[in-house]
């Protein structure tokens, strides 16, 4: 089955980036001239809390503007309403917790993310089945919303984040709450997904980032401390490095919390 976004090419454009970003919530700065860009693959985002993740995450998803700098999404400025409204339905978004109606079935959820990013009507019903495929829940695509386990929910979300064939996939802790087996599935699903569309994850998991990723970037109150491949992290911290050890070397004892 094919959702539909073929990998790109080595050296095409950044399916994302921001540039010189920054954010303020009152004196608070979030992000402070923040420039990353996200290639196709999987990038991670690591950081302790508060370094400034989810609301990088909420500008890619054009939820918010950045109060200074540019946001590029598949090739647009997300400047002016009409190309936000455009480049929004190309993009899925998995955030830290998401609402729903309990008596929905898995299915009625999905098609109505379909919907909400404007899959045509004829189209909702199969691209429903097929997401709900691709994250193994077809099986309970008639059970309730109410009814799901939080594994199956977590699921359900990514189908749900997929739904429209996404360029852009962004998924906010996309593991918590998960146990160690489900884990392991969601990472290979991730990866998964990374072969069709650019996904870009926060995590504070080191682990999910030496199983899923192919980039990493590394944030620190809301300054960007790293960017580069998943070894070149782990080489930092000198030979036999891990994700852990490379990440502790960038952050160093302020941010040794993940
Ligand atoms: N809506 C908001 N209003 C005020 N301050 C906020 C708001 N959202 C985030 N912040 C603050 O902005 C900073 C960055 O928060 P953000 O949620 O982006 O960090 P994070 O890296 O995702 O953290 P975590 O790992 O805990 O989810 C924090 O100091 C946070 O308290």
């Amino acid at each position: 089955m094919s959702l539909g976004n073929e990998r790109a090419a080595v050296g095409s454009p950044p399916v994302a980036a921001v540039e010189a970003v920054s954010v303020r919530y009152g004196a608070l700065v979030a992000l402070d001239g923040v420039s990353l860009t996200f290639p196709s693959g999987v990038t991670g985002l690591l950081g302790p809390n508060g370094a400034g993740k989810s609301t990088l995450l909420s500008l890619l998803t054009t939820a918010q503007p950045p109060a200074e700098g540019a946001v590029t999404l598949l090739g647009e400025r997300a400047a002016d309403r009409r190309t936000v409204r455009r480049v929004r339905e190309r993009i899925g978004v998995l955030p830290q917790s998401f609402g729903f109606y309990p008596r929905f079935t898995a299915q009625e959820f999905t098609e109505y993310a379909a919907w909400l990013r404007k899959v045509p009507g004829r189209e909702r019903r199969e691209r429903a089945r097929e997401a709900l495929a691709l994250v193994g829940m077809d099986k309970y695509a008639d059970r309730r919303m109410g009814e799901l386990s939080g594994g199956m929910l977590r699921r359900v979300g990514i189908a749900q984040a997929v739904v429209n064939r996404p360029a852009l996939v962004l998924l906010d802790e996309p593991t918590v709450g998960l146990d160690p087996a489900q884990r392991v599935g969601f990472r290979e699903l991730i990866r998964e997904l990374g072969t069709r569309s650019a996904v870009v994850m926060s995590t504070h998991l080191a682990e999910d980032v030496t199983h899923t990723c192919d980039r990493v970037a590394v944030l620190l109150d809301g300054h960007v401390r790293f960017t580069g491949t998943v070894d070149e992290l782990c080489a930092l911290a000198g030979e036999g490095g891990t994700v852990e050890s490379g990440y502790l070397h960038v952050v160093g004892p302020e941010g040794a919390a993940l």
